[in-house]
């Protein structure tokens, strides 16, 4: 040694003095101190170094405390923010690590039985990915059973409870029990050594071990978090992707743990688990940006709309999360059924569609809140008198970044300002998201038959515009893009009134001149009552399916047309009508003549539309029907320079 009496130690003094307390008290030790000359040398440096001694076991501890935070941190917030407030995925995430240590079990049974490749690690890493990963796969077999029961028997009651089957939040609580349990067992004995008695490297190894190992145990959960979620919805998606997506897991999970056998050489290979995780992470980003749709409401035209969009985002199934969830007010049937327990359990909308099959990822919720909580677009289709209502429940509960689609047709006047008040306004307004309208000539069953078809969205959104391309434009559903909102949703409402002078014209067995004259004069009416309104960007819209087009159809067979000719014939009113032939479906065109009839009083412009007046004056049973022809002689049209 080369510390002399009264000299400050070197580091080489230091260096070797660190050595000797770490192994004190050995017997290696005590050989030391027997058998060499160090002894006065240790003492002397035992005098000099103690008083400076920093308290280990405090230092340690630290240690301890950093790695534990490093491992749990993210885990523990994730866990927080993502899992404790749902209990269905609590269950998940402990279920899958039971899963994982079932997994281990087994590996390690069969490293015991097979003698010969007992001791060698590589088989170990093998043996142990295989059964993890066989492991995740039962799993998910066991959930997608266990998704069919729930949505059958259950789906009511789970919903109530906040328990939602999520496909994409399943895979992720599923990961996260499977990666949770994963690491935990690998850290919880370097965790419990870096409490002392030393930390300074394990076997000559970097002091940076135990640091290493808490970010590779970090690493180890949100892999497995990943993997499950890549694991899940490749299969999900089905195709090509059954294949790849699990294939991708193995290969990378196997990659990763092979680390394990290049342990001797060290430093480089902390950098390939941190390339796999940011692979993983993209990959998992694009699912989970996956856009989910709400469908509000639940009727003739909702259910008809649902089955069309589910069967459209099928091909779509990156960018759009499979499961749409529709809003159905819940009634009890005749049979004493709940509504909403038929649709999910027969797929079939017996009271709004009979007779059409509702694909199975169609969910009914009875609960508004609930089925637009996660959506990205929302589709509204209830009749438009209960628009206001709802959309009063769903303030503040829908996401900031969703847009709305309203295929309804009817719209209010503004009691105070006697303007006119779209549907899209009270949606954009009351939920302050940006709301899109879409109409034309699409008689419901008929869309639902697949019978060709048209329509006309208004939106001066490029991006949502493509959205709802994606989800509605087909071979046998056409669409076409105007800016015009406010004027196809206007037009959307007003040929439901005149659609009813066409069914009274037809009760009274008119002409079919008289028929026709029913038809232009009540779409002047149309053209006319828009322009008093919004100013087109072009006269063209009104040549679209959202105008002529739907005038046609709906005075052709829609539902207000029939309840027209039926009062025109039996002198019966709209009310009755209504509770004898619609089940519960409701006819728009009396509601809006209403508000047609009181906008135009209150601008005192009811002798430039008689038609709208006399409708309206029909539906109240003020006049009868044969008054509005008698009236056409007359019409302003005529007086027209
Ligand atoms: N049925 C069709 O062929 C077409 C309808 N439309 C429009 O779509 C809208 C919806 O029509 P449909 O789906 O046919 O409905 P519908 O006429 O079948 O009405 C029944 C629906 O109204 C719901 N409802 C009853 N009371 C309610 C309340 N208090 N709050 C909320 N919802 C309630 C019922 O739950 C049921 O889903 C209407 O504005 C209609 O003009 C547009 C194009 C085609
Ligand atoms: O709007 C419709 C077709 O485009 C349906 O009209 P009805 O509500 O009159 O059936």
């Amino acid at each position: 040694t080369c510390l002399q009496s009264g000299a400050e130690p070197n580091l080489a003094d230091l260096n070797v003095y660190g050595i000797l307390t770490a192994i004190e008290g050995s017997d290696a030790f005590q050989d030391l101190m027997n058998n060499t000359k160090i002894q006065p040398w240790f003492a002397r440096m035992k005098n000099l170094v103690e008083p400076h001694r920093i308290d280990t076991s405090i230092m340690t501890i630290l240690e301890c405390i950093g790695c534990t935070l490093i491992v749990y941190g993210i885990p523990f917030s994730m866990f927080v923010f993502t899992i404790a407030h749902h209990p269905f995925r609590i269950i998940i995430a402990m279920t899958s690590a039971f899963f994982w240590l079932i997994s281990m079990l087994l590996s390690s049974l069969l490293r015991f039985m097979v003698v010969p490749l007992r001791n060698q690690l590589a088989f170990a890493v093998l043996c142990a990915v295989l059964f993890q990963e066989i492991f995740r796969y039962l799993f998910y077999r066991v959930i997608k059973k266990a998704e069919f029961s729930l949505q059958k028997v259950q789906l009511q009651e789970l919903t109530a409870k906040g328990m939602t089957f999520d496909r994409f939040a399943v895979a992720y609580a599923a990961g996260y029990g499977f990666g949770f349990i994963s690491g935990t067992f690998s850290i919880v004995n370097v965790l419990s050594d870096t409490t002392g008695p030393g930390t300074i490297g394990i076997f000559g190894h970097s002091q940076d071990f135990f640091i290493a190992t808490a970010f590779l145990t970090l690493t180890i959960i949100l892999l497995n978090t990943f993997w499950s979620i890549i694991f899940f919805t490749s299969l999900d998606k089905g195709g090509i992707h059954r294949h790849l997506g699990p294939a991708l897991v193995v290969i990378t999970h196997m990659l990763f743990s092979c680390l394990t056998l290049l342990n001797r050489t060290t430093k480089p290979t902390y950098s390939i688990p941190i390339v796999n995780a940011f692979y993983n992470t993209s990959k998992m980003s694009s699912a989970a940006q996956r856009k989910k749709i709400a469908i509000v409401g639940s009727g003739n035209w909702g259910s008809t709309i649902a089955i069309h969009i589910a069967d459209k985002i099928a091909d779509l199934k990156d960018e759009y999360e499979q499961k749409i969830l529709m809003w159905c007010k819940e009634e009890t049937l005749d049979d004493g059924s709940k509504l909403t327990e038929v649709i999910n359990e027969q797929h079939e909308n017996i009271k709004y569609l009979p007779h059409e099959r509702i694909p199975d990822n169609v969910i009914a919720l009875p609960d508004l809140c609930e089925s637009v909580k996660d959506a990205d677009i929302l589709i509204f289709v209830i009749p438009h008198q209960f628009v206001k209502k709802t959309c009063e429940e769903l303030k503040n509960k829908v996401k900031p970044s969703a847009f709305a689609l309203t295929l309804i047709k009817g719209f209010y006047i503004d009691e105070e300002t006697n303007n006119i008040l779209l549907v899209s306004q009270v949606i954009k307004n009351t939920l302050n998201i940006p709301c899109l309208s879409m109409m034309g000539a699409n008689i419901a069953r008929e869309v639902a038959e697949k019978v060709f078809c048209e329509a006309t969205v208004g939106s001066r959104d490029d991006k949502h515009s493509e959205t709802v391309r994606q989800l509605i434009d087909g071979p046998f559903f056409r669409i076409r893009v105007y800016p015009d909102v406010e004027i196809i949703e206007i037009l959307g409402g007003l040929k439901n009134v005149i659609a009813m002078c066409a069914g009274f014209a037809d009760g009274l067995n008119a002409g079919f001149n008289t028929r026709a004259a029913v038809l232009r004069l009540g779409f002047r009416e149309m053209v006319n009552f828009c322009r008093l309104v919004e100013k087109e960007s072009t006269a063209e819209i009104y040549l679209e399916s959202c105008g002529i087009a739907d005038l046609i159809a709906s005075s052709l067979g829609g539902r207000n047309y029939n309840g027209a000719k039926k009062l025109a014939e039996t002198n019966k009113s709209l009310k009755e009508i209504e509770k004898e032939d619609l089940n519960g479906q409701s006819l728009q065109g009396p509601g809006t003549a209403k508000e047609v009839y009181r906008f135009l009083q209150g601008r005192n412009l009811l002798d430039q539309f008689p038609m709208f007046r006399d409708a309206y004056l029909i539906c109240e049973q003020k006049i009868k029907p044969h008054c509005l022809l008698e009236n056409l002689t007359n019409h302003p049209e005529f007086q027209r320079k």
